[in-house]
């Protein structure tokens, strides 16, 4: 059997109100075998990691992996226009194995900045699926629904047999989703057929919500509703587990549509600073007991896959909206970061904590830097000062990833020269 024994490390478990400890961490058979201030065991491989903290891996819960082809491409625009003008037209020109490859290019930023697990909405979904089972992470994946132009079912066709084919594939790394990208994409017919079969079939859903106030009123214009109430009438929230992406623009009563849905709000900070979109309500959201996870957003807004960015924009842009800085303290923030997060994609009895018996999806963080010294609450230190540069190792189901920051699985000179020479293309002429 493969082992793996971690040595004196701070560790901190994301279990609740548990306080920050040193000590060793058993892996064997993919999963954490003990946990203990000393464990006096032989093991295939040591890793000695004095100075270092094991944390669970970050699970970033809203992304389009492939869409990092298309960083820094078109910025400074409205989220309609960006949408509309720069990415959908770049998109409809990517080819199966271009979005293998932005996959993969985005992957090996998310490895190499901590996280382990993703939750995505694209096209090309087998290219996806190829990508997570090559480079070891663990996703959850959902083919994007945009019905605004008759396809003659294709792209539904398209997310059933990613979820017939891919769901718990990889060694159980990869689980499914359904899409519909948004309230203004998606028509109240082909929606509702959606969400019923979503229900009937107990798949859960993944789709953008009131990012931003323009939707708010295109979704006010056409049906008289907010996009929250717009959702409820078509029985999304009844039964489904629902990822909702953004939910910035929401009022009272939306939050109060919320309170006891399954799943929960994936926040996006970065990506809702940058395209301007608003804040998100998010500690009125936990007030209604609402799960508030983070994600990164495609790299076409967010332009960093970084969830360490994430974790320090959240809590400080909460902390500014409320005037009040007791609001989203370091803990809380990196329970969204890893066990919220784990909550939206349906996976947080296999990861988001440390725990015997959970399966080993976890980060070493080199401590020994001018920025991480000295340590006083590893909380703030991790959530406040730390950046994705500072993963030493990246774990996913056991496996080792990224060790001393280099890629195990993943070939990054093949992934970038076949980056850059796609995005040349898809970009040309828009
Ligand atoms: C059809 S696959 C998913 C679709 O979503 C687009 N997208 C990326 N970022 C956002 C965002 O912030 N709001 C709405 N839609 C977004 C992406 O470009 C794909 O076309
Ligand atoms: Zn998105």
């Amino acid at each position: 059997m493969n082992t793996l024994l971690i040595k004196g490390c701070h560790i901190l478990t994301m279990v609740e109100k548990e306080r920050p400890w040193v000590g060793d961490i058993l892996i064997a058979d993919g999963r954490i075998a003990k946990l203990a201030p000393v464990i006096e065991a032989s093991a295939s491989t040591v890793l000695p990691a004095k100075d270092m903290v094991a944390m669970p891996g970050l699970v970033n819960a809203h992304n389009h992996a492939s869409m990092s082809l298309l960083r820094a491409f078109s910025d400074d625009l409205k989220l309609m226009d960006w949408l509309d003008k720069k990415m959908l037209p770049a998109e409809a020109r990517m080819t199966p194995e271009d979005v293998y490859w932005g996959t993969m290019l985005g992957i090996a930023e998310m490895i190499a900045s901590g996280t382990t697990a993703f939750a995505d909405m694209y096209v090309h979904m087998d290219a996806v699926a190829e990508a997570v089972r090559d480079s070891g992470i663990r996703a959850s994946l959902t083919r994007g629904l945009i019905f605004l132009q008759d396809d003659g079912g294709r792209r539904m066709t398209e997310a059933l047999d990613l979820i017939d084919k891919w769901s718990g594939a990889a060694d159980g790394r990869i689980t499914t989703m359904l899409g519909p990208h948004a309230p203004y994409t998606c028509p109240p017919q082909p929606l509702k057929e959606v969400v019923d079969l979503a229900r009937s079939r107990r798949i859960p859903l993944h789709i953008h919500l009131a990012e931003t106030r323009e939707e708010v009123e295109k979704i006010r214009e056409k049906y008289d509703q907010t996009p929250t109430e717009y959702l409820q009438e078509l029985g999304t929230f009844h039964e489904n587990h629902v990822l909702l992406a953004h939910a910035v623009h929401l009022s009272l009563e939306d939050i109060g549509r919320l309170r006891g849905m399954r799943g929960g709000v994936a926040h996006n900070p970065v990506s809702n600073l940058k395209l301007g979109c608003g804040i998100a309500p998010v500690a009125e959201l936990l007030a209604q007991g609402v799960t508030v996870g983070l994600g990164t957003d495609g790299a076409g807004s967010a332009t960093t896959l970084d969830m360490f960015a994430e974790i320090k924009a959240a809590s400080w842009m909460q902390k500014l909206h409320y005037g009040d800085p007791t609001v989203l303290p370091a803990e809380q923030v990196l329970r969204m970061a890893t066990i919220e997060s784990a909550r939206l994609l349906g996976i947080d009895h296999e990861v988001g904590t440390l725990a015997t018996g959970k399966r080993a999806d976890l980060i070493l963080l080199d401590l020994k830097k001018p920025h991480l010294a000295p340590l006083h609450d590893l909380h703030s230190l991790v959530a406040y000062s730390a950046t994705g540069a500072d993963v030493d190792t990246t774990i996913v189901n056991g496996e080792v990833l990224m060790r001393d920051r280099k890629l195990q699985t993943i070939s990054w000179e093949d992934v970038y020269r076949q980056a850059t020479e796609r995005a040349k293309r898809l970009v040309a002429g828009l």
